[in-house]
């Protein structure tokens, strides 16, 4: 379809290791979402998130059905994707003696002057910085300002609001879904952080142990579409949707989503290799393991 930014179907991936089979990562990951929409990447940590949003950029290379504005992502990385991710901050040139100015214009901030002047106010960046004085919060403003100058068409972003203060957040993300709603650009965003965004997101992707489940994307808000009440259940939507209640909606049924992902994930473990791996699990089949010996060593309760 035409108007779909992002066109993958029952992609799998596997990170190539040394000496050792390769390590399936995704399976039958789905997720066709139209242009102009925010969707908001939701799993538990080591689901695939960031494996994902790295093929999307072209950074990791798959023969599955990829497409990105268009283009199959194995064959070429589009024009108008940007990346973001935590990565950059640790790399030593943006940790060095760099003027702030120097390093926005040696990145193209010149042809791009309106929109960096803006981003500058937005993420209340000072020119005069230098990049090996500034805080880690600091250095990732820079990176944001760097990295949305040039107007692109699709952005993922991989949790690179982490370390944002609240309110340089809360104004990025209105900024960005500015850009989605007057440039029909589109944004897949991976976060855990949850506050603040339940107006935010046009649809969710609830990536499980390396799988979308579907409908992948659900439209959010919730639209009574056909297939969401299986994504969330009759309770689960009672308690969201609570006029009582003051907390995020969204946060409810992300909890929701990875308390499901963590029981299937003890399952599998068991399954797979007979007992669960993490945890203190000793205590559950009476067999005294590392971690059990640890709490007992430190459990300054007794
Ligand atoms: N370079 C790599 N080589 C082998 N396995 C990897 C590599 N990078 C990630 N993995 C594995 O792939 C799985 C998915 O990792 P990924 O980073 O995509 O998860 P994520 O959902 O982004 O997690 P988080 O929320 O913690 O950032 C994890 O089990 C991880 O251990």
């Amino acid at each position: 379809m035409a108007d779909l930014a992002i066109a993958v179907n029952n992609l799998d991936f596997a990170y190539a290791q040394l000496n050792a089979p390769a390590r399936p990562v995704l399976h039958d990951v789905t997720l066709n979402l139209p242009k102009g929409s925010r969707c908001l990447l939701v799993g538990a940590n080591g689901a695939g998130k960031s494996t994902l949003l790295q093929i999307l950029a072209g950074k990791r290379l798959t023969r599955s059905n990829a497409k990105v504005l268009g283009n199959d992502v194995f064959f070429k990385t589009p024009d108008g994707v940007t990346y973001l991710g935590t990565e950059w901050a640790s790399n030593p040139v943006v940790r060095s003696d760099l003027e702030v100015a120097h390093f926005l214009d040696s990145v193209g901030g010149y042809r791009y002057k309106e929109r960096r002047d803006r981003l500058l106010d937005i993420l209340d960046v000072d020119l005069a910085w230098h990049m090996h004085e500034v805080s880690d919060g600091e250095r990732r403003r820079v990176q944001i300002v760097s990295g949305l100058m040039a107007p692109w068409d699709l952005l993922l972003l991989d949790e690179v609001t982490v370390d944002l203060d609240v309110l340089v957040r809360s104004r990025l993300l209105a900024f960005l879904a500015e850009e989605t709603q007057t440039r029909g650009a589109t944004i897949v965003y991976a976060s855990h952080i949850f506050d603040g965004m339940d107006s935010w997101p046009t649809h969710l992707c609830h990536i499980q142990l390396g799988s979308t489940v579907a409908p992948s994307p659900l439209s959010w808000p919730l639209t009574g579409a056909q297939g969401e009440d299986e994504a969330v259940p009759a309770e689960v939507r009672e308690r969201m949707m609570d006029p009582d209640r003051s907390g995020s909606r969204l946060l409810e049924l992300a909890v929701h989503w990875l308390e499901i992902d963590k029981k299937m994930r003890i399952e599998k473990e068991i399954r797979e290799g007979g007992k669960q791996k993490r945890g203190a699990t000793g205590a559950a089949n009476g067999v005294v393991t590392d971690s059990e010996a640890f709490y007992r060593k430190y459990d300054y309760s007794h």
